[in-house]
């Protein structure tokens, strides 16, 4: 579905709106008529009572065309904010079913900014549009052709000035429009900008990097203000321009008025109705220009926010099932991200058994997330096979794959609700017994009590109100409270303490019936009493086996093993 569809729910509203803003401009025409009417016929006369009756008429024609604009802007306004609402929920939906693969490629700076200011310009626009796409064209040609019929000679001078304002407004907005779009794309970056300085701010902070930092910034929004400036600078000799036009226009209407009220060709009251008219027309070709240009501003947004909703629906390829000796195996896999040659993992086999804790250890970059990544399904291997239990991966639903895997990520990350609410993010049905024990093995027991609500603490954005440790532990909670058949640690012990790490691996032992661990560490000390660690090595798995078994046989495990050990001692 593409953005504008959701319009069609507001169907009655949509075309009730421009019906009344046709409503109103129909009796603003007819005010110049009536002006004319209270000089010619009540100021010349001296008849008071004329005049009081016609002037009852203008405000009657003011409160109608009063109620005529409310309620068109009601019309317009449910119409627009009930479309983009829809469309708001239709594009997070979108965004939720993305792959990973296709979140990457796009950004999430750019998701926000059609999230939010996208989808409010379309708004802007389906608001205007409604309202004045009828109205503007309808009042300039009602009068221009209201003009010939007050005086066919006098309304010459519109048939000349109305084609010369509307090239003018013409050039500008074809000056300005592809500014606009740039200034959109501009936006993008300095919206990245922000969103990397307020999430790194403490970062930032901590390198005293403030000054560099506001200084790019300052830089990224100048060129932002430069390309608006540019913009907003063309755009704005629109009104000179065309005010210069009207008013030698009037000049010439006055005067050509003048010379025929004097022969008595024409009334007073005529020539103040033909420069009302003009001054409608003038009023309603600047409002025209802004439309234009807000719609132009709107479509190149809607063509950014239906970018992402026509998205193709990725379709996971499928994969040959193979009857295994092992529970996971893993056979000559490669992972390139980009598919652009350059591999992340290379060619690795290994198989792992039900109930196995298996380690994996390397260096930062060598690979350990990614294995991690394809097991989960995040993203596929670019060739070679995963089974699990005697099923290709590609062939797992993702609810499959979720209710057999459960992984706590490196980044422990806390959403703003309650602790309990953060531990059954994904187990919804865990009862208190199951949270209990997730509990009890995490060991974040003791951050629990030391809160005074408990399970019912809040924590703030972000777990701003816990330790990097009690975040890891309460994320473990999070993946032991599922109890899956697969439990994935990503470097979850990283910010705990030794002894911490200790206890919490024991307690995961002891508790861990037939599930089968991955524990991926950059610790020797984490993995060492794994039944198998795999090693990786800048995307290649260097060798498999037991610690001991390891320390013999593969160099770069014994490597990590002595820097391990000299860290420590
Ligand atoms: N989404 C991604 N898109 C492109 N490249 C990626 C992506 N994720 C990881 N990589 C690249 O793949 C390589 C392996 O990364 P991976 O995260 O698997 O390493 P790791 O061993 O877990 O590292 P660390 O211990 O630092 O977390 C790195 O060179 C990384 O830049």
């Amino acid at each position: 579905m593409k953005s504008l569809s959701y319009l069609k729910d507001y169907k009655v509203q949509s075309i009730l709106a421009p019906l009344f803003k046709l409503l109103e401009a129909s009796f603003e025409l007819l005010v110049p008529l009536v002006v004319a009417d209270i000089i010619d016929n009540g100021i010349n006369s001296g008849d008071k009572a004329y005049i009081f009756h016609r002037c009852l008429l203008l405000v009657l024609l003011a409160v109608v065309g009063l109620i005529s604009a409310v309620s068109a802007q009601f019309f317009a306004a449910k119409s627009a904010t009930g479309a983009t609402t829809k469309l708001r929920s239709a594009l997070f939906k979108k965004i939720q079913s993305l792959s990973f693969s296709q979140l990457d490629s796009i950004g999430s700076a750019t998701l926000i900014t059609r999230m939010t200011s996208d989808v409010n310009q379309i708004q802007t626009g389906i608001n205007m549009f409604l309202r004045l796409l009828l109205r503007s064209p309808f009042i300039v040609f009602g009068a221009t052709i209201m003009a010939f019929y007050v005086d066919v000679k006098g309304a010459l001078v519109f048939a000349v000035v109305v084609p010369v304002l509307a090239i003018i407004v013409a050039v500008i907005m074809s000056l300005t429009i592809p500014r606009f779009k740039g200034v959109q794309n501009k936006l993008d970056s300095v919206l990245l900008r922000t969103k990397e300085n307020v999430k790194g701010v403490r970062v930032i902070r901590a390198f005293t990097r403030e000054d560099k930092e506001i200084a790019e910034f300052e830089e990224e929004n100048q060129s932002l203000v430069k390309l608006q400036n540019v913009a907003s600078w063309i755009s704005s000799i629109m009104n000179p321009a065309t005010f210069v036009v009207i008013n030698l226009g009037v000049i010439f209407l006055i005067y050509i008025g003048a010379i025929r009220v004097d022969v008595g060709v024409i009334s007073q009251g005529a020539v103040v109705a033909l420069y009302n008219y003009m001054s409608q027309i003038l009023v309603e070709l600047i409002k025209l220009a802004n439309l234009i240009i807000t719609e132009m501003k709107a479509i190149a947004s809607k063509n950014r926010v239906d970018a992402i909703l026509t998205m193709e629906e990725y379709k996971k390829p499928k994969g040959k099932d193979k009857k295994c000796d092992h529970y996971i195996t893993f056979e000559n896999v490669s992972l390139s991200y980009n598919k652009n040659n350059e591999y992340s993992l290379n060619n690795i086999s290994f198989t792992v058994d039900k109930g196995d804790t298996v380690g994996i250890i390397g260096g930062t970059g060598s690979g350990k997330t990614s294995v991690m990544n394809l097991l989960c399904g995040f993203y596929e291997p670019t060739s070679g096979d995963i089974i699990l239990n005697d099923k290709n991966i590609l062939n797992y639903s993702d609810e499959e794959l979720n209710d057999n895997i459960s992984v706590v990520m490196q980044k422990a990350t806390m959403f703003s609700g309650t602790v309990k609410e953060n531990i059954t993010f994904g187990a919804k049905n865990a009862t208190a017994e199951d949270i209990e024990k997730a509990i009890e093995i995490s060991q974040s027991k003791e951050i629990i009590s030391n809160k005074s609500k408990g399970l019912d603490e809040v924590i703030l954005e972000q777990g701003k109100n816990l330790s990097g440790g009690q975040k890891q532990r309460l994320s473990i909670a999070r993946g032991i409270v599922r109890n899956t058949p697969i439990l994935i640690l990503d470097d979850s012990f990283s910010a705990l303490d030794y002894k911490t790490d200790k206890t919490l691996r024991q307690s995961l032992a002891d508790s861990k019936g037939d599930r089968t661990t991955f524990i991926i560490s950059q610790r020797t000390s984490t993995i060492e009493h794994c039944d198998k660690i795999l090693v990786l090595n800048d995307g290649a798995l260097e060798g498999v086996g037991t610690h001991e078994e390891l320390l013999k046989s593969c160099e770069t495990y014994k490597d990590i093993y002595e820097s391990c050990n000299k860290e420590t001692s």
